[in-house]
């Protein structure tokens, strides 16, 4: 282990359980200081406690458990009836949430789901995705400091936050860094995830001291293997796009308007990539995808701009989704399927999707290094 390298675990005055329960306990025999279980001198009647951990926790933001109706709906139900994703609340939504969403929607994105899913593991990319990304992360961090412990989980379905958040406390991590998996900051995304962790906490004795990763929308790092992976995919086709369009998934303009500030946070990861690639606002476009519901969202919209280039006589384009930190259906089946579908039915001619960062070597060069910033105090080497 680093020697230069000091986390909890490694100071007396966090060891647990300390007086009145008597001298504190040794270690465990686990490598390095932590964690530690007071035994010794611990009254009958106290449970074990394990401590000196630091815990690591990616999230990202859910995906159904299979493609069938049922799966989908519960997903759906779940996502839906977020305020933080819908902040209407009143009888009329309810109504419409219940009687005609959840009626209708479940079937049919069940079978877009199906289009993409991974079939080998019966999971959504989104999920295979994650939990590589999840388990790459583990093997870079376990050559820092063997007092980490990294794991992930989804904010709706599937490994649930609480489930996750209760194992790593288990495994004596009284520290957790929590990783919103969002390079832009939300209220409809990034709070969501502090609001679920919080409710977690809120049931538990003894809280771990969470931090919460700070979006890294303007950071080098992810400018840098954004451009990196964009002119090594469009380097692979067999065209120059004459326009390339970052797609981010959309929120109600109400949200901005009241203070969001995700819109400034895409307009910014844009420019600088814009930037970095010595690209024209011509060439390089900003868009907004993922439309739901009937109200105005974040402008321009991207199956507007495709088809209005595909009309307007551009023949090639390119789409890259900065804000997906894995692919997923809305790049996979509405970029990939509806846009290129829009494209060429309006007279377009050579389309392509370029992958996110997923756990490409880019991709978990970015996670990394937001990571390594966030535990700095706790985990410094
Ligand atoms: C209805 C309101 C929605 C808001 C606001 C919203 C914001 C938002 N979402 C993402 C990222 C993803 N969304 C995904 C799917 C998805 N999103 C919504 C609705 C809102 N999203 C729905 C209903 C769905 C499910 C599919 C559908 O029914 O259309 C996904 C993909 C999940 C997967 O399983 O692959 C991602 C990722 C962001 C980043 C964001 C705000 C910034
Ligand atoms: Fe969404
Ligand atoms: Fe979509």
């Amino acid at each position: 282990m680093n020697e230069s390298i000091r986390t909890p675990g490694s100071r007396e005055t966090s060891l647990a359980p300390e007086p009145p329960f008597g001298a504190a306990a040794r270690g465990t025999g686990l490598p390095g200081a932590g964690p530690r279980a007071a035994a010794s001198h611990r009254p009958a009647d106290h449970p074990p406690v394990e401590s000196g951990r630091v815990g690591v926790l990616i999230v990202n933001l859910g995906t159904p458990d299979g493609t069938d109706a049922v799966s989908v709906r519960k997903y759906l139900k779940e996502f839906l009836s977020d305020r933080r994703v819908i902040e209407e609340t009143g009888l009329i939504w309810k109504l419409v949430l219940n009687g005609i969403i959840l009626r209708t929607r479940p079937a049919q994105k069940g079978r877009d789901y199906e289009k993409i899913w991974n079939t080998e593991k019966n999971e959504s990319p989104l999920k295979t995705i994650t939990r590589s990304q999840s388990e790459q992360l583990a093997a870079a961090l376990a050559t820092v400091d063997d007092r980490l412990v990294v794991d992930w989980a989804m904010r709706y379905g599937n490994p649930s936050m609480d489930s996750r958040l209760k194992a790593l406390q288990a495994q004596g991590c009284d520290r957790i860094l929590l990783v919103p998996l969002y390079p832009q900051y939300a209220a409809a995304t990034t709070a969501t995830v502090c609001d679920e962790a919080f409710r977690s906490l809120m049931r538990m004795r003894w809280q771990p001291t969470l931090r919460v990763a700070h979006p890294w929308y303007d950071d080098p790092v992810y400018i840098d293997a954004l451009a990196r992976s964009i002119e090594s995919e469009l380097a692979k086709l067999p065209f120059t796009p004459e326009v390339l369009i970052a797609s981010f998934h959309g929120i109600p303009k109400e949200y901005f308007v009241k203070g969001d500030p995700y819109y400034c946070h895409c307009a910014k990861t844009h420019r600088l990539l814009r930037a970095r690639l010595g690209m024209d606002e011509n060439r390089f476009r900003l868009t907004f995808q993922s439309r739901f519901g009937r109200a105005e969202w974040l402008q321009p919209y991207t199956d507007m701009t495709v088809k209005a280039l595909a009309e307007s006589g551009v023949k090639s384009l390119a789409v890259v989704t900065p804000g997906f930190t894995s692919d997923c259906l809305e790049t996979l089946e509405e970029i990939s399927g509806e846009n290129a579908e829009i494209f060429h039915h309006n007279g377009g001619e050579r389309f392509a999707a370029i992958p996110c960062l997923n756990d490409s070597a880019p991709g978990m060069e970015v996670i990394r290094a937001v990571v390594r910033r966030e535990l700095k105090g706790w985990v410094d080497g």
